[in-house]
């Protein structure tokens, strides 16, 4: 196929609850959907970067600088896109920027997907046809407040509780949830590199709340000390921030830095990795689950289609439309066909179609390049 046209569209979604993590508070989702056009037929993508690099390097202002001046201008000079691995010859010259990348990917899939008339889990080798969702909970002002919304997920039927936690929002409000609402609930906490190894002692005594795992406890661009870390502790540590490949994964399997792998797609660089990602720890035993970065229904449709890969045994950051947005810009949105669980789509592409009102109704700043001129 030939790409004619590549659009990028930076939409402002207000959040319906401010999303608060150890490095500060989300009150909109600010992020860039990138269209691409071949035929008459459009595939769309997600940046996950956030407006601040407080997640990880990136920002939306890096992502579009990346795509506008270096990646697409040679996208829309290939002669032929066979597959969307193709891309791969035009990322090799970019170092990093991998939610730049997989934002265009993604399009690039789905549009590849939608030609073909396959839906992007067929394509990616998934085989499930309904995933198990969990839900991420921010940092709530109150151990009460957390509380009171974790019996509210548990009431909806999530399949795994996260928390966010930080330094002294760690201990005390992870044994209230226990003895609320007991030790069979899937409990998780997620740290988002808070932590240093002179933590441990404070790390340990989570260890007798049976959690599923700790996400993320140190340094974002960290694996020596995790393995440190694991040492010490028994519950089992899943790596976030500091995996953005499959090389990353092998080696922090490798030294026992992580027990568990969070992949998100946009980090990782886009479905082709988190798919190598997935193989490698599939082949390793080590279960994997697809995180989340709020995105709308666009990035959340390429999550659920990864997430139906075999080895995504533990129930992902991937909620319905409703618990982040008032409105959402796909149609439908997406959403629980029973508690806790989302149907997989078998239409052409995400299946998910583009709620065009809602999505412009988002829209703060459009940009549009062509094969043959740049407007
Ligand atoms: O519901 C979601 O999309 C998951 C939200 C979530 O947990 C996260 C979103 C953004 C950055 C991080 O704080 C984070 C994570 O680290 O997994
Ligand atoms: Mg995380």
């Amino acid at each position: 196929m030939v790409i004619e046209e590549i659009r990028l569209d930076r939409l402002e979604m207000p959040l319906k609850h401010p999303f608060e993590t150890s490095f500060g508070k989300l009150m909109k989702r600010d992020f860039v959907v990138v269209s691409a056009t071949s035929d008459g037929i459009t595939g769309y993508g997600e940046s996950t970067a956030f407006p601040l690099p407080f997640y990880n390097e990136e920002s939306t202002e890096t992502v579009l600088y990346i795509l506008k001046e270096l990646i697409i201008p040679q996208v829309l000079k290939m002669e032929k896109l066979e597959h969307p691995e193709d891309l791969d010859q035009i990322f090799q010259s970019v170092k990093g920027h991998r939610m730049a990348k997989a934002a265009l990917e993604g399009a690039v899939w789905d549009l590849y997907c939608k030609r073909k008339g396959v839906s992007l889990s067929k394509a990616l080798g998934g085989t499930k046809t309904e995933i198990d969702v969990g839900v991420s909970i921010g940092i709530e002002p109150t151990i009460e407040e957390l509380l009171d919304r974790v019996g509210s997920c548990i009431d909806q039927g999530y399949k795994k509780i996260k928390v966010k936690i930080k330094p002294g929002f760690d201990v005390k409000p992870m044994e209230a949830i226990r003895e609320r609402f007991g030790m069979d609930v899937p409990l998780m906490a997620d740290a988002n590199s808070a932590y240093t190894l002179q933590d441990v002692e404070i790390l340990k005594q989570l260890d007798p709340l049976k959690l599923m795992m700790i996400e993320q406890p140190l340094a974002y661009d960290d694996i020596i000390d995790h393995a440190t870390l694991q040492k010490e502790l028994s519950t089992p540590i899943c790596l976030d921030e500091s995996i953005h490949s499959v090389e990353d994964a092998r080696k922090a399997v490798e030294i026992g830095a992580t027990k568990i792998i969070n992949i998100k797609v946009g980090r990782v660089g886009g479905l082709a990795e988190a798919k190598k990602i997935h193989d490698y720890c599939q082949s390793m035993n080590i279960p994997v689950w697809c995180g989340g970065m709020l995105e709308s229904g666009i990035g959340r449709a390429h999550n659920i289609a990864i997430t139906s890969l075999s080895n995504f045994s533990i129930p992902g950051d991937t909620s319905p439309s409703d618990r982040y947005w008032d409105q959402d810009i796909t149609d439908p949105e997406v959403e629980f066909y029973k508690p806790g669980v989302i149907k997989v789509p078998e239409g052409p592409g995400v299946g998910y179609g583009l709620n065009v009102q809602a999505f412009h109704d988002y829209v703060v700043h459009t940009d549009t390049f062509t094969r043959t001129k740049t407007v």
